[in-house]
């Protein structure tokens, strides 16, 4: 078969694929107009050390990343394996993400969550259309490490890899058991 007979993944695919790939998880934040914004985000990375800079992915579809983009600076806010209540709470449409919640505004303006395991706060320095996502790359102008947590993991869909020792890769491509 030559490469040009592959017809790439589904989305399903993709993401049953993708979840093999653990990570932290975020909560990208800014404010717009005096109201405050964020949305949870795994896609998140150290980009550069000199000069400083992060990169996250976002949906086109969200309507938090609009309005950070359109205010221009941005805080990545690092979760601890405690806070699954506030993954939730930016993770879904259902609900008003910020009320109720204390948070405190950051230098540049924009909320930082309480107990987490550490703050980028950046200016947006660039943002590439890949896809149904912009990927978003940030100058970090502060850092800060307020909390010493253990962090929050995102595996499979599912928080943590303890409990998932059973699971069984779905077999996508029909390689039976000759993965790698
Ligand atoms: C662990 C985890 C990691 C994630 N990582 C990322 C990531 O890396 N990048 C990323 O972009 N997203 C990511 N998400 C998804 C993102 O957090 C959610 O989609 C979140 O709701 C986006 O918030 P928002 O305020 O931008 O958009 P929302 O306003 O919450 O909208 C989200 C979606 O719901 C639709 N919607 C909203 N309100 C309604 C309504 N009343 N009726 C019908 N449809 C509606 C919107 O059109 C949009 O498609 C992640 C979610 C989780 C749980
Ligand atoms: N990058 C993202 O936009 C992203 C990442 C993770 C979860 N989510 C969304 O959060 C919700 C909850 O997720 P779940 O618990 O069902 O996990 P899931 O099983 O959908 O996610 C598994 C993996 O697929 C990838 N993925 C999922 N949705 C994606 C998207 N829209 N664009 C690019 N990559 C994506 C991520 O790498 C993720 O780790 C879903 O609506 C999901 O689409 C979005």
């Amino acid at each position: 078969m030559s490469s040009t007979d592959l017809t790439g993944p589904t989305p399903v695919e993709m993401r049953q694929a993708m979840g093999c790939f653990a990570s932290g998880v975020t909560v990208v934040t800014g404010v717009d107009d005096g109201e405050p914004v964020g949305f949870a985000c795994q896609s998140f990375a150290s980009v550069s050390l000199d000069p400083p800079m992060v990169l996250f992915c976002a949906d086109h579809r969200g309507r938090a990343w609009p309005r950070i983009q359109a205010a221009g600076v941005f805080t990545v806010n690092v979760l601890g394996e405690h806070q699954a209540d506030l993954c939730d709470r930016f993770g879904s449409s259902r609900g008003a993400k910020f009320e109720g919640l204390d948070w405190t505004p950051s230098a540049i303006g924009t909320p930082s969550l309480h107990d987490v395991l550490m703050r980028v706060h950046a200016e947006v320095h660039e943002v590439v259309v890949a896809g149904d996502h912009d990927v978003v790359i940030g100058r970090v102008v502060q850092l800060e490490t307020p909390a010493p947590e253990r962090p929050m993991l995102f595996f499979r869909g599912r928080f943590g890899v303890e409990d998932q020792h059973e699971y069984t890769a779905p077999d996508l491509w029909g390689w039976g058991d000759h993965w790698g």
